[in-house]
């Protein structure tokens, strides 16, 4: 017997673009599966117009195509982990997350200027608190302007609009093919550290959909599991959802020991609280982490955003 396994996907050219390289790896397993994609519509794409964390609420991409798995709709899905809401949900697991690409994030400017080479006064367009924050510790000089819309958008945007360059992540040109023709420079995590989970995608199912996940668990890619592990435990703890300048990246060494660095900042980027730390077990580690960022005072500035946020 073949089962069909269905797919819900966003329409937006990357979120199809990874749902049908999730199905190309699943089929090269030559097991007894077929495959079909049901688009789905979300808040997230409906709402273009606004600063993303404005409208706000935790996982604006995943709520619908969470609902329509609850309702037998469609079996999985896949999703950047970035737009996961680090809190899970009830009766639906991530069964894997697959090999990270690129998690740094990538600039783009008009010039061929890099981001400390711009000049002073220069528009830089994101839709990202960590991006924007992160620039301005770097060059209070600059200027930030929200910019919204999927990634074509952005891109055309930046040529025909007011702005000098724009940053987007790495992971999402290279999913579409377009990292090398465009990128003026990779943002080192030194620099600009990448949203939580960025780079990596997870494939969530229904928790008692037993042959799915164990047909998923195919995928599953240990290092990033651990990591990306790592860097939700970070989240999780802070409660940060997307609203709030946030970031978090971590590697494995050969020793198999996880190296997380995670930061959070205010808005002007003028307060920045970072900590390392090196450990064995990925709750453990983003936890204490976490802990140790929030005694330096981003508990202050945490609470602080939120609250401009509920006042705008
Ligand atoms: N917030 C939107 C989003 N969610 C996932 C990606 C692509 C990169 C990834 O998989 O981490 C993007 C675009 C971007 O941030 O430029």
């Amino acid at each position: 017997m073949t089962r069909n396994i269905i797919l819900g996907s966003r329409r937006s050219n990357l979120a199809m673009t990874q749902t049908r390289w999730v199905i190309q790896e699943l089929e090269k397993l030559g097991l007894p599966f077929t495959f079909e994609i049901k688009e789905i519509t979300t808040k997230g794409d409906q709402i273009l117009d606004v600063t993303l964390s404005k409208v706000g609420g935790k996982g604006l991409f995943v709520k619908e195509i969470e609902q329509a798995m609850h309702n037998r709709e469609i079996d999985m899905a896949v999703h950047s982990m970035k737009d996961v809401p680090s809190g899970r949900s009830e009766g639906l697991v991530l069964a894997a997350v697959p090999e990270r690409v690129d998690p740094r994030d990538a600039f783009i400017s008009n010039s061929g200027k890099t981001l400390m080479e711009l000049p002073s006064g220069s528009i830089v367009g994101t839709s990202s608190l960590r991006r924007g924050s992160q620039v301005l510790t770097k060059r209070p000089d600059l200027e930030i302007q929200w910019i919204r819309g999927n990634i074509d958008t952005r891109l055309r945007k930046c040529r025909e609009e007011n702005f000098d360059a724009i940053i987007l992540a790495a992971a999402g040109l290279e999913r579409v093919g377009w990292t090398e023709d465009i990128v003026t420079e990779f943002l080192d995590p030194e620099l600009c550290l990448p949203a939580v989970g960025q780079g990596a995608l997870g494939l969530e199912c229904r928790e008692e959909d037993h042959e799915l996940r164990e047909l998923l668990a195919h995928l599953n890619h240990e290092y990033t599991a651990r990591t990306v592990a790592a860097e939700r435990a970070f989240l999780r703890t802070v409660e940060g959802g997307c609203t709030v300048p946030i970031g978090a990246h971590a590697t494995l060494d050969e020793q198999n020991q996880i190296h997380l660095t995670a930061l959070v900042a205010s808005t002007d980027g003028k307060q920045v609280f970072k900590e390392s730390i090196i450990g064995e077990d990925p709750d453990h580690i983003g936890t204490e982490v976490a802990e140790r960022i929030l005694r330096q005072g981003a508990k202050e500035v945490l609470d602080k955003v939120k609250e401009d946020l509920e006042n705008n």
